[in-house]
């Protein structure tokens, strides 16, 4: 028997035990849990029987108050007990499925033994909870593994860095109880290994990589010095796949201070939100918070205007280029995504502070009760010290105690007597309920029906001004609309002082004119929010510790300070590539991602230089589509070259078409994209093909993809992969703008397996200075 063979035996019996293990643990869980479960459906159902509940005599009320609560504490409890149960249920079947996937053999310095530490998804105890069989991915000494090679090696813990010698690194995949592979491995995990995972089919749902991370991966994962990490990786580098595993560490490594409700995701879209909410209860995680910037920004406005969303925008840059507007409107979007803005705007705040704040006046049935003028004379009567949201608190306090006035005085008006007549069997019963109560506590009861009838009174006012205070409360006195506008107005003036674009008038006014039909542009959406978070009090969310923002190059500088303001108690990890920039407003030179200098030393920035998902045919062929893509590396993963089709008729190009994707199913893939540059051409890509292909189409409303051939536009398939991509049309009449490189970039690199190209007639100009080398002609 060889060396090797003795190994893997003395590998299969230590799995048999720890199966063994894992097995005693569940029964002894089964039992513990079965009892519970009964002893908390006992106690829901007899809930109410075990409790003494009188509600006659005060006295009779707290014991019933008491008794109540007594049992409810019970029941929580054992609830807890259960969800804890149920959670290491979880854990060991997930163990039992795989118990461990490494091994490193670490002699640390000073010590007689050489410890030898197996590392799994979680942490697994010996029977008399001493030793630990297995070690969780996440522990400070499993960093080991990810790190080094055998050699000399330390890895840091809270008391401080253990130094030693690695003497052994091995690497397994087990199923079921048995070992399917074991390798010896170096500084890189295991080649072998991520050849497998990757060359495997791509799924509708994001993988954890926990046995496959790879050491620069590992320094995001583990990051804790940085108040802000930027992260710039290639495509496919596993910057997503860092960004969750990340989040698996922080939860284990905070686990007393930070639960999954204090970090939350800002993704692209919504299919991405869906594509990667499965890693974290892959790896019995719960999911952290997950939104987009469009949903905030909905939460927000949408009330108040149609919100233009960013897919509508980019849809507009990528097809009206012939519109008489278009130069205004891209020189707008990409001006109101600047700094420069943001201070033309906290000039305006300055100036508001003295003068020109605009208020809604406040009627009440048909009357003004409160005029605006009034509303704003107090306003500036205030101290100008005092900051403009802090004198907007006043103003609304001011409000409020005036309505109470105005309201003593309306309650004896003759419409309030005669919507007291009217009102409804409910709401009547609410009052006499009252009254009952009233005379029940109150000795000194007079006249009942002169009582009832100031209730009656009052009862209807309230419900009357109930909607104005509560629009008070919320600022819905200050007219923001009128504010903007004549921000608007002002800049235009004052336009000398500022750096402003050529046309801002023009620019203006298509601002106004949307905002007119109560619509806000995409561009306006942030500095109008900013502009109303100045004036209204700045909302923050302190919950919230560490922020992730995936594909963070398509966020404008002025999106990013306004996370940073909205989000202040926060870390936060931005993952992003410059060169998948697709929205006009991240095409600026302040792009997060343009510098590769630390600004200070709260921040720390990460380059990952190597493309996991596509094969290294695919990546050669990619490297040559953007400037400096030579640096990129492949990942040693081989396939067939990715593909060119050149056809002249429409019909040629469907019928090639149809022939690859049927072949490419024929071929096993699972996933195969078609990826068109927009989604009025994916709409008609849908309607010509679906009758001879099973096709499903994708638009900015799909909450999740399936398996199949779906056809995408290119800015939605951002951060999803697939095993097979078919570019619909990469002719010269699609891509030829240089600020659609990168699109076109973005769309090839989804490819896992395999790219094929089409173009009805001449190919785009990005591929012109591509080595021939790296794709193949297809003849017709
Ligand atoms: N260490 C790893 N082990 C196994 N698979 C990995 C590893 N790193 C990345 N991958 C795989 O590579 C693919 C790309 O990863 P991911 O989507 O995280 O990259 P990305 O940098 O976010 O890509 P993009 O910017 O192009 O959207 C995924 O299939 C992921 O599972």
């Amino acid at each position: 028997m060889t060396e090797l063979n003795k190994d893997l035996e003395k590998e299969q019996l230590r799995v048999d035990n720890v199966m063994k293990q894992i097995d005693s643990k569940i029964k002894l869980l089964e039992h513990n849990t079965g009892g519970l479960k009964k002893d908390i459906i006992g106690i829901r159902s007899e809930f109410w029987e075990d409790v003494t509940v009188n509600f006659d005599e005060a006295d009779d009320l707290g014991e019933t108050f008491t008794s109540i609560k007594q049992q409810n504490e019970l029941l929580s409890e054992r609830e807890r007990s259960h969800r804890q149960f149920y959670q290491q249920m979880k854990n060991l079947d997930r163990l039992k499925h795989s118990p461990y996937f490494g091994r490193v053999d670490f002699h640390e310095n000073g010590e007689r033994e050489v410890d030898q530490i197996y590392l799994g998804i979680s942490s697994l105890m010996d029977e008399n909870d001493e030793n630990f069989i297995i070690y969780d991915w996440r522990a400070p000494i499993s960093s080991l593994y990810y790190d080094y090679a055998p050699g000399p090696a330390k890895y840091d813990t809270p008391e401080g860095i253990i130094e030693g010698n690695m003497e052994l690194k091995r690497q397994f995949i087990i199923r079921d109880g048995w070992i399917k592979s074991m390798f010896e491995t170096g500084v890189t995990i295991g080649d072998e290994i991520l050849q497998e995972v990757l060359g495997n089919q791509a799924n509708t749902q994001m993988k954890s990589i926990v046995s496959t991370i790879q050491k620069e991966q590992n320094q995001i994962i583990r990051n804790e010095k940085s108040k802000i990490l930027i992260v710039q990786g290639v495509a496919g580098s596993g910057k997503t796949s860092a960004a969750l595993q990340r989040v698996a560490y922080l939860l284990y490594r905070y686990r007393n201070t930070i639960s999954a409700d204090n970090i939350m995701l800002f993704s692209p879209n919504s299919m991405f939100n869906s594509y990667v909410a499965t890693v974290l209860p892959e790896l019995g995680e719960e999911n952290m918070k997950q939104t987009t910037f469009q949903a905030y920004l909905e939460s927000r406005l949408g009330n108040q205007y149609r919100l233009e969303d960013p897919f509508t925008q980019i849809e507009y840059v990528l097809n009206d280029i012939n519109d008489p507007l278009y130069k205004i409107r891209l020189t707008a979007i990409k001006y109101k995504a600047s700094l420069d803005y943001k201070n033309l705007i906290d000039q305006y705040l300055t100036t508001l502070s003295e003068e020109g704040l605009v208020f809604k006046k406040i009627d009440f049935r048909g009357k003004t009760i409160i005029s605006s003028e009034q509303i704003q004379s107090y306003f500036y009567s205030l101290e100008k010290s005092i900051t403009i949201s802090n004198r907007i608190n006043l103003v609304s306090e001011w409000l409020l105690k005036k309505l109470s006035k105005i309201e003593k005085v309306e309650r004896t008006k003759d419409w309030v007597i005669e919507e007291a007549q009217l009102l409804d069997r409910e709401d009547y019963l609410k009052v006499y309920n009252k009254l009952q109560k009233d005379n029940r506590f109150n000795e000194n009861t007079f006249d009942d029906y002169e009582r009832e009838e100031q209730l009656l009174a009052k009862f209807v006012i309230k419900r009357s001004f109930r909607p104005i205070k509560k629009a008070i409360k919320a600022g819905g006195f200050i007219n923001m609309k009128a504010i903007y506008l004549n921000m608007l107005h002002w800049s235009i003036e004052k336009g000398a002082i500022f750096r402003l674009p050529d046309c801002w008038k023009e620019m203006c006014d298509l601002t106004l004119n949307r905002i007119e039909e109560q619509e806000l542009l995409y561009e306006d959406a942030t500095p109008y929010l900013y502009l109303q978070e100045q004036i209204e009090g700045k909302r923050t969310d302190t919950l919230i510790r560490h922020l992730f923002i995936d594909e963070a190059q398509d966020y404008s500088p002025f999106q990013f300070a306004f996370l940073k303001q909205l989000f202040p108690n926060s870390r936060m990890t931005v993952l992003g590539d410059i060169n998948q920039t697709i929205y006009t407003h991240a095409m600026n030179e302040s792009n997060i991602f343009a510098s590769e200098e630390e600004s200070d030393e709260q921040e720390s920035r990460i380059k990952l230089m190597r493309s996991y998902r596509s094969t290294k045919q695919i990546v050669e062929f990619t490297k040559g589509l953007i400037p400096g893509g030579e640096k990129i590396e492949a990942f040693n993963r081989y396939g067939e070259k990715p593909t060119l089709t050149e056809v002249s008729q429409l019909e040629s190009l469907h019928e090639a078409l149809i022939v690859r994707t049927e072949k490419l199913q024929d071929e096993g893939n699972e996933t195969i994209a078609i990826i068109c540059k927009t989604a009025s051409e994916c709409k008609d890509v849908y309607e010509a093909l679906c009758e001879r292909l099973t096709l499903k189409l994708v638009t900015s409303k799909t909450r999740e993809f399936d398996k199949g051939v779906i056809v995408i536009p290119s800015y939605l398939a951002k951060g999803i992969e697939f095993d097979g991509v078919i570019i619909y049309d990469c002719s010269s009449n699609r891509y030829n703008q240089e600020s659609e490189r990168k699109l076109f970039y973005t769309a090839c690199t989804r490819a896992m397996h395999e790219l094929h190209m089409f173009s009805l007639g001449e190919k785009s100009p990005f591929l012109q200075n591509v080595d021939r080398e790296t794709y193949e002609i297809m003849t017709q």
